[in-house]
């Protein structure tokens, strides 16, 4: 049966059709207890939903509808590794990649936390050896650069957590620093090539699949620029190249060094594994202990989401909210806001796990669902957004809902004027993240704020007016240190998984990427060939037939 043919999914309909149209989420956050009924806190962090559109009934209700989708057997199985992934016939287990050394899990009657601390030990290696400057380059000088090859979930959980944490960089003494090139048109490693230096530069591969085109043909011109610096290529895969792969088989075939190959598992999701080998890079900038506090923050949160009865679940709540908004008040969007810039790449980050996780549109059993699963996410740091499309959601026709995100405290007490300063930013940034989730609820009329009148007139300028109830989630940490992030990322992974849950669908898989890989192959051997193409739509072969042609090559646009 489809959840939403269930009792709990048709009294949620009755609840919105009785209950909650036609009230505004101003009206809910009037009452006094508002705050104190709707925040939870889990060690320091919090969380607010006082701005969303629920009731204590919608939130009992909510919970029934956890009930009947068995969210409670589900989260057993993700814990013990049973095979969730149904259709990749697999568990899911990153939540394994940060277990506590000590803790053993036994799937299919093997210590899988065995094999994970194995791993964790080779990283740790690896990062002794670069730091102590002791791993050379072809040319004997120690490596000062490491540049992450890696795209989607090889790429953006390193980068997220590298940018959001660099002031808890290692001082080394030879000065490494990491860089990060994903993108297959080959602008982001040129950079590389023309900034760094190859004999002191190592290339980390990061794919699981170690098939991705991207990903090898960044390495494929990496190879090509050291080699035409060190034309030994045996040398140059020594000292240069490091990879991370499910695959040793095809690590070895490019030309890893078998000491230089970092592990993964099938269990481990590419979009859920910076906690992995994948999450080299992180460990290389900020040190192992650094690396280990943000797998333990994520561990806290996994036990808290194993362990706590789903009325207190923080990822449990922040799921079925999810839920909510988007089946039944019909909000199509998600906005990822973060006061904080050190958090820019968390909207990216959200973006790919939140989906390419739950963007589909039958169940675990391949049947269709017939309500919305995963909503558009997209986002900005809070503060550059205020400037760009918040507009949009203060007076556009779409509804919205956000997540505003900040560390409580930020710079420490300085006596100097600018660390006085830099506090004041610090209380600036948090007036306008609680005041911009304010507006966005309460609306109101520009002239009426203006004049500080509480007089309503009854023609409001309509071009000064915000209609206001939109809904919002805010979330709360102390600080921004590896830990907090580490509780962050696991907050959102597992909110995921639980709106995944209600909707039935398979959270772990993404067949809906491999199409345009296929017609990308297609394309490009159209593109090669040097007669003009009838193979596709009109459309598509007018575009392949123009670029052979050499279209516009000495227009004005042109400069080569
Ligand atoms: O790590 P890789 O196998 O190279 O995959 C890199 C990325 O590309 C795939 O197409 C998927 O969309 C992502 O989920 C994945 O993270």
């Amino acid at each position: 049966m489809k959840i939403s043919e269930s009792k709990e999914w048709k009294q949620l309909t009755s609840h919105l059709l009785e209950d909650i149209q036609g009230i505004k989420v101003g009206e809910l956050n009037d009452l006094k207890s508002r705050f104190e009924d709707f925040s939870y806190e889990f060690d320091d962090l919090l969380i607010d939903f006082s701005k969303q559109k629920v009731t204590s009934k919608t939130r009992e209700l909510l919970l029934s509808l956890a009930e009947a989708a068995n969210l409670k057997s589900s989260i057993a199985a993700l814990s013990e590794g049973k095979p969730i992934n149904t259709t990749e016939n697999r568990p899911a287990l990153h939540t394994a990649c940060r277990l506590p050394a000590s803790v053993e899990l036994v799937v299919d009657q093997i210590d899988i936390n065995l094999a994970v601390q194995e791993e964790i030990s080779k990283i740790d290696k690896m990062v002794e050896k670069l730091s102590n400057g002791h791993w050379r380059g072809y040319s004997g000088k120690p490596i000062r650069d490491i540049v992450n090859l890696g795209v989607g979930g090889s790429d953006l959980g390193p980068l997220l957590v590298c940018e959001a944490l660099d002031e808890f960089k290692v001082d080394y003494p030879n000065n490494i620093r990491v860089h990060f090139a994903s993108t297959m048109d080959g602008s982001q490693i040129s950079d590389i090539f023309n900034t760094l230096n190859p004999e002191t530069t190592v290339f980390v591969l990061v794919s699981k699949s170690f098939s991705t085109i991207d990903t090898l043909s960044n390495a494929a011109s990496a190879k090509a620029w050291l080699m035409s610096n060190c034309p030994n290529e045996a040398l140059v895969d020594k000292q240069h190249f490091i990879g991370v792969s499910v695959s040793a088989e095809k690590m070895g075939e490019w030309g890893i060094h078998p000491d230089n190959q970092l592990r993964l598992w099938d269990w481990v999701g590419g979009r859920y594994s910076l906690w992995s080998s994948v999450g080299l890079t992180i460990a290389i900038k900020l040190g192992m202990e650094n690396f280990k506090l943000l797998l333990s923050g994520a561990h806290s949160i996994d036990k808290h989401f194993f362990e706590t009865e789903l009325s207190q679940n923080l990822p449990v709540l922040m799921g079925l909210i999810g839920v909510w908004n988007s089946n039944f008040l019909g909000v199509p969007a998600q906005a990822i806001l973060p006061y904080d810039a050190r958090l820019k790449y968390l909207p990216n980050y959200l973006m790919q796990l939140e989906m390419e996780s739950n963007g589909k549109s039958v169940t675990q059993g391949g049947e269709s669902i017939d309500y919305d699963s995963c909503p558009v996410l997209w986002g900005e740091v809070g503060p550059n957004a205020q400037h760009a499309f918040y507009q949009m959601m203060h007076q556009g026709t779409r509804k919205v809902t956000s997540d505003f995100i900040a560390p409580i405290r930020r710079f420490s007490k300085e006596d100097s004027e600018h660390g006085k300063s830099l506090q004041e930013q610090h209380l600036l940034t948090l007036a306008n993240c609680f005041a911009q989730s304010r507006a966005l609820m309460t609306g109101g009329s520009l002239d009426e704020l203006a004049s500080n009148s509480s007089e309503k007139k009854q023609f409001p300028n309509p071009h000064k007016f915000y209609p206001g109830d939109q809904t919002s989630t805010t979330i709360l940490i102390p600080e921004l240190n590896p830990y907090t992030l580490g509780q962050l990322i696991a907050l959102y992974e597992h909110k995921v998984f639980v709106m995944a849950t209600i909707w039935g669908i398979n959270p772990f898989d993404q067949w809906g990427v491999e199409l345009g890989k296929i017609m990308a192959n297609e394309t490009l051997s159209e593109l090669k060939n040097a007669a003009s193409t009838e193979k596709f739509d009109n459309g598509t072969n007018t575009l392949i037939n123009l670029v052979k042609e050499g279209i516009g090559k000495n227009g004005k646009g042109s400069n080569s």
